[in-house]
């Protein structure tokens, strides 16, 4: 695990905190409000990745933190497990619910995800208020079994002592994980799901496991309440709970410390304002209005904007590393030049009435700048679309690297070495330049989950790898000084360049560039061409797609035509610009004249 000076001070003070308050506090109702921020914390710093790092809003964990209290409280009073084992087995419970929620979730996404997860807070409520036999409904459950030390009950302060050390395991844990290749995959899918998929993430396995990892937390919050109650009944599982939960994370806001800020605040308005149910509701709705509105990034952004204001040192970047090399790719990923790399058959693909692409036969190979041109509207775009995967063809073949790619999702296309970039730019624009570098590196890394969940050396070794990796790609594409900076926040020439940084991380065999030079001006242009040439040399074939001729015609070794779906001509730049069909394709007309190609092409 890896400790700053900062952040090991900080822990250690709050392990003295937590050490201590017992010892100072010895009311009740204090040491109760103590164990319920734990809990309360517990249970946001697992939705804080599922909603603050995933995107992903969830109105129903209410249902999950439901199954980990009655998990614990059906394994101890009903069977009579022993309680440590049950409050473990509440977290796997939850865990496994968090799979079916994230489930139906996987195919919809803003409002109508929030309406699939308050569907299942709802369904979870009814099922313990009206199937009695088993959890009792309004009556609830008695004899819930705590855990017990030297054969004795936890009491007040033990509860308190308990809930601090899980809170701050959970703490270090999640923190290690978004500090990663993990939390760079949730952002990355949270910004630009399609992007994501193309540097080889899986979106399907990234929302799995935020839901996972949020749903084991609230399954053990609710173990907690259960356990330390002794009771529950479904008097707890109320829609409240789950808006409560989702306020405390936005609320607190999505860096790790929010879901603490927003636990401590918001458990202290609770108690506070428990004598007037009416004001809690309206207060929860005006804070989570404020929240949504005033304080994009939540109390804890506020606080940490203001914390660098008053002391400058804090704003400072850390400096980086100078890359230890050049950048180059591995030897085992150069193939030999001048072999069939990509090779599609008879590929079609239509909508409706529209078909943008008809029965396409194209072979690209090693070594080779490949161009594919034609005008607005040809089907350019929908065939990258249908090589890198984010299209399925209706038929046809494609066969990359000697395998059939038809129907492989795109982070799978993306590992077998296909790269690509986008052209509406797909930047993962609210991380560094050096962070979406390093998504691009995902695929390439392979410590796994506990490794980075337990911040093992192993991780960290790779982790540094990928930094120098990925400054070594900056420094090839002329980015180095940029590492710092917020995607977002750069010209556009750069952004475009950064793409192209992103997708060379991916060790590319082939990179489909999709209009590279749209929006860059003629020095940025002439550039990109010095750029592409460096990639070709580098063992990179490449297929371009380009509406600036002088472009095409400087770097391409082959250029294919299409017009309306179809091929219409293939060969060697020069042949391909005498060509009849294309010069006819190009100004709708039987009788062009060359000087209009140049053009009409270079104002596509
Ligand atoms: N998802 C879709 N649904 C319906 N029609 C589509 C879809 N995607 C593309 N098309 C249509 O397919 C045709 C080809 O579009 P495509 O974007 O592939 O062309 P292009 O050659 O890349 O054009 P441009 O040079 O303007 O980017 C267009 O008529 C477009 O409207």
């Amino acid at each position: 695990m890896q400790f700053g000076k900062g952040h090991a001070i900080g822990v250690a003070l709050a392990i003295a905190a937590i050490a201590l308050a017992p010892v100072l506090v010895t009311n009740g109702f204090y040491l109760k409000v103590l164990f319920l921020i734990g809990v309360n914390y517990l249970a946001a710093a697992g939705l804080n990745v599922l909603v603050g790092h995933t995107g992903q809003k969830s109105l129903g964990h209410a249902g999950l933190f439901a199954v980990g209290a009655y998990t614990a409280a059906l394994l101890t009073a009903r069977l009579g497990w022993n309680p440590w084992l049950a409050f473990v087995a509440a977290g796997a419970m939850a865990g496994l619910f968090g799979v079916l929620i994230a489930l139906p979730a996987l195919r919809v996404r803003g409002p109508a995800l929030a309406m699939v997860t308050i569907g299942f807070g709802i369904v979870v409520e009814k099922v313990v208020s009206e199937w009695q036999d088993v959890f009792g409904g309004q009556a609830g459950i008695y004899g819930v079994v705590p855990p017990s030390i030297g054969g004795s009950a936890l009491n007040d302060s033990q509860w308190v002592w308990f809930v601090g050390a899980l809170a701050i395991v959970a703490h270090l844990t999640i923190r290690a994980l978004l500090r990663g290749k993990y939390g760079r995959a949730f952002m990355a899918v949270n910004t630009a799901e399609v992007a994501a998929e193309s540097v080889g993430v899986s979106v399907y396995t990234f929302k799995v496991l935020a839901f996972v990892i949020s749903a084991v937390t609230c399954g053990l919050a609710g173990a907690l309440i259960a356990q330390q109650n002794q009771y529950i009944n479904s008097d707890f599982i109320n829609f409240s709970l789950s808006i409560f939960f989702l306020l405390i994370v936005l609320f607190g806001g999505s860096s790790v410390y929010g879901p603490l800020v927003g636990a401590v605040v918001l458990t202290l308005l609770d108690a506070f304002l428990a004598r007037w149910p009416t004001a809690q509701h309206f207060t929860y709705g005006a804070l989570l209005l404020f929240a949504l509105y005033a304080m994009p990034d939540g109390l804890s952004g506020a606080l940490g904007r203001l914390a660098k204001k008053l002391v400058p040192a804090l704003a400072r970047k850390p400096v980086l590393p100078a890359p230890t090399t050049g950048w180059k790719l591995r030897a085992a990923e150069r193939l030999a030049a001048d072999k069939p790399l990509l090779q599609t058959r008879a590929v079609y693909k239509a909508y409706g009435g529209v078909v943008p692409t008809n029965n396409i036969d194209m072979e690209l190979t090693t070594g080779h700048i490949h161009s594919l041109i034609g005008p607005n509207g040809a089907g350019k775009t929908t065939l990258l679309n249908i090589l890198s995967g984010i299209v399925p063809p209706d038929r046809g073949s494609i066969e990359f690297a000697g395998q059939s790619i038809v129907h492989m999702v795109p982070n799978r296309i993306c590992a077998i070495g296909l790269g690509r970039t986008f052209q509406n730019l797909k930047l993962f624009s609210d991380m560094s330049v050096l962070d979406n570098v390093k998504v691009g590196l995902h695929r390439h890394m392979r410590a796994g989950f506990w490794s980075c969940l337990l911040g093992l050396p192993n991780a960290q070794r790779e982790e540094r790898a990928a930094r120098d990796e990925a400054l070594q790609i900056l420094d090839f594409l002329g980015l180095l000084d940029k590492a710092d900076e917020v995607a977002g926040s750069l010209p556009y020439g750069l952004q475009r360049r950064l793409e192209l940084a992103r997708a060379l991380a991916t060790h590319p065999r082939l990179l489909l560039l999709d209009e590279p030079a749209a929006g860059l001006n003629p020095q940025e242009t002439q550039d990109l061409i010095g750029v592409i040439a460096k990639i070709r040399d580098l063992g990179i074939t490449v297929l371009l797609i380009e509406h600036h001729m002088d472009l095409v015609m400087a770097i391409s070794d082959h250029v294919i035509v299409l017009d309306y779906g179809e091929k219409i001509a293939e060969g060697k730049p020069g042949q391909v610009q005498n060509n009849p069909r294309v010069i006819a394709a190009y100004l709708g007309t039987d009788e062009p004249d060359e000087d209009d190609l140049e053009l009409e092409a270079s104002h596509g």
